[in-house]
This record gives structure tokens, C-alpha cells and sequence, in this order.
């Protein structure tokens, strides 16, 4: 088609000419309505050369939390979310409440199923055997807790033992332990049930298995109450409809055994209460999951929501209304009218006798929680809210990823973006890390585990699982130029105990004769990974290690604020505005 000729005028000349019998009035009008136009769109012009300016000063810090499951990412997050956005933290304080309440409850049945093994020898001096069987009449007495058949003896729990491991896979990267000493104790094997259904055959041994006292019976009686609490909370954190209650494989540190012979007082409910889930049938042992939630934040806004619902008509606003509504207020006035049990079941002599034979550290398992039996007057107080530290300990496994972003409310950093990245640890999730890759990542090994197994699999050694991930993390090329700050986490408990007699020896060949001491052991730790570090790292890097305690706020806030500015600096660095 051939070329149209242009035409021989401007058609929007023509279009914008001001008409040609314009009044002196209409054209001051059109003057006016042409500069307010050009005002408009400087205007804009402006706002977004300001907002390209502003996207150019923003500073968006993206940091990653690895590590195997229950090594602290969670914990950590919420560390940054305490000191730099403390506002936001404390306005969520009260969303915890229901998660503190679960970690209690639950600590309280471990114990209480820890009773289904009692001997002998745990009876606190002045309770003799003849106590376990003549039993004052008492309303909530129970019928007497041993079996007429013999009961196998349960052995500690698989993830917090201070036996021999039992293969190769047990032990640690750094040249594993196996010599049995003639002083270390005999392993679940090589004992035999100790019980007979005659007890009195057995007056002179101090490990025959025998009944419960009946003031724990009593007890356990008082605080059946929390298993209905067990149920509530966790119907409100995990609605079935989500199916998020889904097996996560048996409790980890409760004995297949540990139920299967009943409560003691013929209630069923460690089978089949809520959220438990036991595959197995009926007269198989329950199993017991940990309870988790998906990433991100969607339990909170189910709280918020059950908080906030319509309360009933013949509410009158008062006390009574928000037990209509709540049901975590429901769970703390039960809670509450079990404190005396509770504190007694915590104070027992008995008891305490129990969980060290079988080598039970509440503050190891999964989902439980010792500081809040440690303060039971103020957890079980009626009005009991929250504090900054009862938040930062609580136990809710993640499954998934999720991005938490938020601003420095105050300090230099003032308006940077931060986005924490928290992964779920379990060993199905690890692959879900891959992607990504940031700024920066903070890596947490709990050296503290180095007796324990994984739960997911319970073969291997957790210090061996954490080595492996950071030899993983350092030597992978996609992270080479990303600065790894490892955690040693949970020297707290890694002091405590090697204290009590722990020989980290036993479990980690390497360490030798040196000190059994946790400063010891956390050179000793820093100096191994370190070398992997330097190792592994495809190109050299700069190693940042920490010995933390990640639920201390005190040590804590410290570390986190060396790990900012760093973070800050290699950012800065890296965008080469520095
Ligand atoms: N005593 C002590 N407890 C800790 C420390 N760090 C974490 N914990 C506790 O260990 C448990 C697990 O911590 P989380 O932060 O939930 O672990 P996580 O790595 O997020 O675990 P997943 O979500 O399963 O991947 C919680 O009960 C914490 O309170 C520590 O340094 N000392
Ligand atoms: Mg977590």
C-alpha cells in the first residue's frame, strides 16, 4: 500500500488551538485550568522520582535460619522480633498463652505416664513398700497401679539417653566412643524384668517394680482434669478440618511401653484424647504426636478469632463472658484449680527419683517446657498472662517456610526491611531449604544433643546430623558467598549437663581427657566446626561462631546485635555502598 502523504497540518495543534471568538474571561479561565494541569503533573512527576528514591534508600536484609529440628530457629526469630520490633511482640503476647498452657500440660503427662515404671528404690525416704498398698480411703484414691503380669522394663527414652548407642550411626562425625566401662550402668538389654506378681518375694530389691504411693495416686487423680485441657487446646490451635494434627511419627521420648498397661485408674484417655493419633487400634500402645503448626501466622489469627467471637446471650460482659469466649481462659481456670496438685506432683520427692533413674530432662523433649513447672504459682495464676521470657520458651514445631518481614522500630537501623526466613528442621523439610539462598544465614547446632537421637530416626546421633548439615551448608557452591554465622545453641543445657555427670567423652571419642567442662566442650565444639568451615567453604569466608542460649535474653540480645551490624556491614559491602 502506497505511503499516505502527512498531512498538510498539525492535527493537534488543532485539536489544543484555543477556539478562535474566545472571550477575555474564558481564555483567564483556560489559562488557569492549563497551570493547575502542569502543577498536578509536576507534582506527580516528583512523588515518583521521591518513591524511586526512597526504594534506592530501603535496605532489605534477607537472613536464613537453618538447623536440624528443635536446634532454636523459632526461638531465635522471636529474639528478633523481641528487641527490634518490641511493640509487636508484646501485642502478641497474649496469643502464646494457649501454647504455654499446651507445653504445661503436656510436660505434666510425660511425667505422669514416667509413673507407669516406678521401683522400689524410687520411694522417697519414709514411703516404704508397705505405703504403695495401704492406702488411705480418699475420694480420689485409685486402685493399685501394679499389674498382676510382668511388666518389661522400659528403657529411657531414645532421645535423651545416657546409655551405649547401639550402632555405629549412633555416634558423632568426631571419632565416636564404644567401650563399655565396667562403672557405666547396665543398658535396658541386659536387665531383666525385675517384677513379680509376688512383691513380697522381692522385700530386698531395691529395682522391683512396684506400686504407685497413694498420695501420687491421688494426684494423678486431681489432674485427670488436664487431659479434657490437652484436648480443648489443642482442637483450638489445630482444627481437624485443616488436618494439621498429622502423626509425626510416635512421641519420641515416650516408651512403646510406657502406657499400654493403662493409667493406673482404668481412664482411657491416653488413647484415644484428641490429638493423639493412634493408628494402631485399640489395645495397641498410644503413640503421642508433637504438636506443630504450618508456617506462618495463620494459628495466631485462629486465636484471635476465637478470642474475639460473639459471646452468648446470657453473658454479662464480666469474668464469665470471656469463658464464654476463650476457650484458653476455660484452660487456665482448670489449670489454675490443679495448682496444688501441680505443684505438689513438681515438689515429689518420688517423682523426682523417677525422672532422673529413667534419665527424663523434661527441658530434651519435644513440645515441653520445665521453666513453666518451675514457676507454677505464676503460670497457674488465674489472670496469668504471658511474659517476654514465658513467650520466647514456648515449643510450637514449625512445618514448612515461612518470611517474616518487619522494620527496626528504633535505632541506626530504622527502616531497613528485614526478612527472617524460618524452615522447619525436620529432616523431610531440608530439602524445602534449598531455595533459599540471602544475605546471610544463621545456622544452629544444639551441641547439648550429643547424647541424644534424632526423632524423626531414631538412629542417628544428633550432634552427627547437626555436623553433617553445616558440612552441607559450607560446602555448597550456590552459598559460597553467603556469610554463615553459626550458633552453638543450647550451652545452657550442655552446662548443666556435663554437671551432673554427663561424660561428653563417652559419646565423642575425640574430646579425649580433656576437661568435662562446658567451656571446655564449647572450645573444643567451635574449634570442630570451625575447621569444617574452613574446610569445606568453596571459597575462604570469614567464620562468625557463637556459644549461645538462645531462650536467654540476657546473653542473647548482646549476640543478635553483633550478628545485625555484621549482617548490616556485608550487605552494605556487597551493594557496594560501602
Ligand atoms: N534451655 C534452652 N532451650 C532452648 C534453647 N534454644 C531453644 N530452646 C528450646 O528448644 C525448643 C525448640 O526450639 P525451637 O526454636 O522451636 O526449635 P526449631 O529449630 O524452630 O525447631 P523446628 O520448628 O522443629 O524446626 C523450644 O522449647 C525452645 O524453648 C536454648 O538455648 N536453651
Ligand atoms: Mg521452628
Amino acid at each position: 500500500m502506497p505511503a499516505r502523504a502527512p498531512p498538510d497540518h498539525d492535527p493537534l495543534d488543532a485539536v489544543l488551538r484555543p477556539p478562535f471568538d474566545e472571550t477575555p474571561d474564558e481564555k483567564a479561565y483556560r489559562l488557569a485550568q492549563e497551570e493547575e494541569a502542569r502543577r498536578i503533573s509536576a507534582a506527580i512527576d516528583e512523588s515518583i522520582r521521591q518513591e524511586k528514591l526512597r526504594r534506592k534508600k530501603t535496605k532489605i536484609v534477607r537472613l536464613l535460619l537453618l538447623g536440624q529440628s528443635e536446634s532454636g530457629k523459632s526461638t531465635t526469630l522471636r529474639q528478633f522480633q523481641r528487641l527490634y520490633t518490641p511493640s509487636a511482640f508484646r501485642a502478641e503476647r497474649h496469643l502464646w498463652r494457649a501454647i504455654i498452657q499446651l507445653n504445661l500440660v503436656r510436660s505434666v503427662h510425660t511425667i505422669l505416664d514416667a509413673l507407669t515404671d516406678i521401683r522400689r528404690d524410687d520411694l522417697a525416704p519414709g514411703l516404704s513398700y508397705a505405703d504403695t498398698i495401704h492406702r488411705p480411703a480418699s475420694p480420689y484414691s485409685t486402685p493399685p497401679f501394679g499389674s498382676p503380669r510382668p511388666l518389661p522394663r522400659i528403657p529411657g527414652p531414645a532421645g535423651s539417653t545416657d546409655s551405649e548407642p547401639s550402632s555405629p550411626r549412633d555416634r558423632t562425625a568426631f571419632a565416636p566412643a564404644r567401650q563399655k566401662r565396667a562403672s557405666d550402668p547396665p543398658s535396658s538389654d541386659e536387665v531383666q524384668p525385675a517384677y513379680t506378681s509376688e512383691p513380697e518375694n522381692d522385700d530386698d530389691d531395691p529395682d522391683a517394680q512396684t506400686a504407685l504411693p497413694p498420695h501420687l495416686s491421688a494426684l494423678r487423680a486431681r489432674l485427670d482434669a488436664l487431659r479434657k485441657v490437652e484436648s480443648l487446646l489443642i482442637a483450638r490451635l489445630v482444627p481437624p478440618s485443616e488436618g494439621e494434627a498429622v502423626e509425626l511419627g510416635p512421641h519420641p521420648h515416650i516408651s512403646e511401653h510406657a502406657g499400654a498397661h493403662g493409667n493406673g485408674n482404668g481412664n482411657g484417655a491416653y488413647a484415644n484424647g484428641f490429638g493423639y493419633v493412634n493408628g494402631n487400634g485399640a489395645d495397641a500402645p498410644p503413640r503421642r504426636t508433637e504438636i506443630f503448626v504450618r508456617a506462618g501466622t495463620a494459628w495466631k489469627g485462629r486465636v484471635q478469632r476465637l478470642r474475639a467471637a460473639p459471646l452468648s446471650p446470657t453473658s454479662d460482659g464480666g469474668d464469665d463472658a470471656e469463658l464464654d469466649s476463650d476457650p484458653s481462659a476455660i484452660a487456665q481456670q482448670t489449670i489454675h484449680t490443679c495448682s496444688g496438685a501441680l505443684r505438689a506432683l513438681w515438689a515429689d520427692e518420688t517423682v523426682r527419683r523417677v525422672l532422673r533413674r529413667r534419665k527424663i530432662r523434661l527441658e530434651e523433649w519435644p513440645g515441653l517446657q520445665v521453666s513453666y513447672l518451675n514457676d507454677l504459682e505464676r503460670v497457674t495464676a488465674p489472670k496469668y498472662m504471658p511474659s517476654d521470657d514465658d513467650v520466647l520458651k514456648a515449643r510450637l514445631k514449625t512445618v514448612g517456610v515461612s518470611e517474616h518481614r518487619f522494620e527496626m522500630e528504633a535505632g541506626t537501623e530504622s527502616g531497613t526491611e528485614w526478612r527472617i526466613i524460618d524452615v522447619g528442621g525436620s529432616r523431610s523439610q531440608v530439602p524445602t531449604w534449598v531455595p533459599f539462598f540471602d544475605d546471610a544465614i544463621i545456622f544452629l547446632a544444639p551441641i547439648c544433643a550429643f547424647d541424644q537421637t534424632l526423632a524423626e530416626d531414631k538412629s542417628v546421633n544428633r550432634l552427627e546430623d547437626s555436623v553433617l548439615l553445616w558440612k552441607a551448608v559450607c560446602s555448597n557452591k550456590l552459598l559460597a558467598n553467603v556469610d554463615l554465622v553459626l550458633f552453638l545453641n543450647k550451652c545452657d543445657i550442655l552446662s548443666k549437663k556435663l554437671a551432673s555427670g554427663v561424660r561428653l567423652a563417652k559419646y565423642v571419642r575425640s574430646f579425649g581427657n580433656r576437661t568435662n567442662d562446658s567451656e571446655t566442650a564449647e572450645k573444643y565444639f567451635r574449634s570442630k566446626f570451625s575447621a569444617i568451615h574452613r574446610e569445606y567453604s568453596p571459597i575462604p569466608r570469614k567464620f562468625y561462631g557463637f556459644c549461645t542460649s538462645v531462650t536467654d535474653s540476657t546473653t542473647t540480645g548482646g549476640i543478635l546485635a553483633s550478628v545485625r551490624d555484621m549482617v548490616v556491614r556485608e550487605h552494605l559491602r556487597g551493594a557496594r555502598l560501602l
